[in-house]
């Protein structure tokens, strides 16, 4: 069945569902859209939510880049069997995007400079350390995964990472090794690797 992968041409949440498929070698559509002239209104009231990414297999299609990429990974082989495990790997997975969502998209979204270096400072000095150090210090118990073998959530990791360090300017996981080996991991695993050296460096 045709596969596509909907979103905009930068690493964003969009990432991290590219390098799930890349890794588990499957052939999708990479469907890309422009930030600038954002929003094509045509585009926009063509999805659900107004929002990219959009998922399509054959017919059907899914929003919601958890959800997307919590799918694709099932095929990836990255979803763990066991529901238990399941439910914890989802657990640091919507962690990772409580950083996101609620430290790095206020801070990109804000316009007034003052503001904006305001909620800059915040993340640098304390909202990088709350979280990673936390993420750090599962990961050192686990064998250097969330619960002790490579599931999706650590592409999640490293997706959040590099889309973060790219809008601040900034390496979070730099004082966070156990965080900084999944990094270097993910990026030089099969699928991901090769995909890594064709692309483009974003500027966003
Ligand atoms: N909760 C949604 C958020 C999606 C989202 O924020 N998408 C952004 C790009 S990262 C977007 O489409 N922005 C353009 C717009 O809202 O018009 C998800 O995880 O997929």
């Amino acid at each position: 069945m045709a596969k596509k992968l909907h979103y905009f041409d930068v690493n964003g949440i969009g990432e991290s569902i590219r390098y799930i498929l890349h890794y588990g070698g499957q052939k999708f559509e990479d469907v890309r859209y422009q930030i600038s002239g954002w929003p094509d209104k045509k585009v926009k009231d063509a999805l659900p939510f107004g929002q990219l990414p959009l998922y399509e297999e054959g017919d059907r299609s899914l929003h919601q880049s958890l959800a997307i990429a919590r799918y694709v990974a099932s095929q990836s082989k990255l979803l763990p069997n066991d529901l238990w495990e399941q439910a914890v790997v989802d657990s640091y997975v919507m962690t990772i995007y409580d950083f996101w969502f609620t430290k790095v998209i206020p801070f990109v979204k804000e316009t007034d400079a003052a503001k904006k270096a305001t909620l800059k400072k915040e993340i640098l000095d304390e909202s990088i350390h709350f979280f990673f150090s936390r993420f750090d210090k599962v990961l050192k118990e686990h064998n250097g995964f969330f619960i002790g073998k490579l599931t999706w959530a650590e592409f999640i990791l490293v997706g959040i990472i590099e889309a973060g360090n790219l809008f601040l300017d900034y390496e979070i996981e730099k004082n966070y090794p156990h965080v900084k080996a999944v990094v270097q991991k993910v990026l030089s695993l099969p699928g991901v690797k090769e995909y890594i050296a064709k692309r483009k460096v974003y500027a966003l």
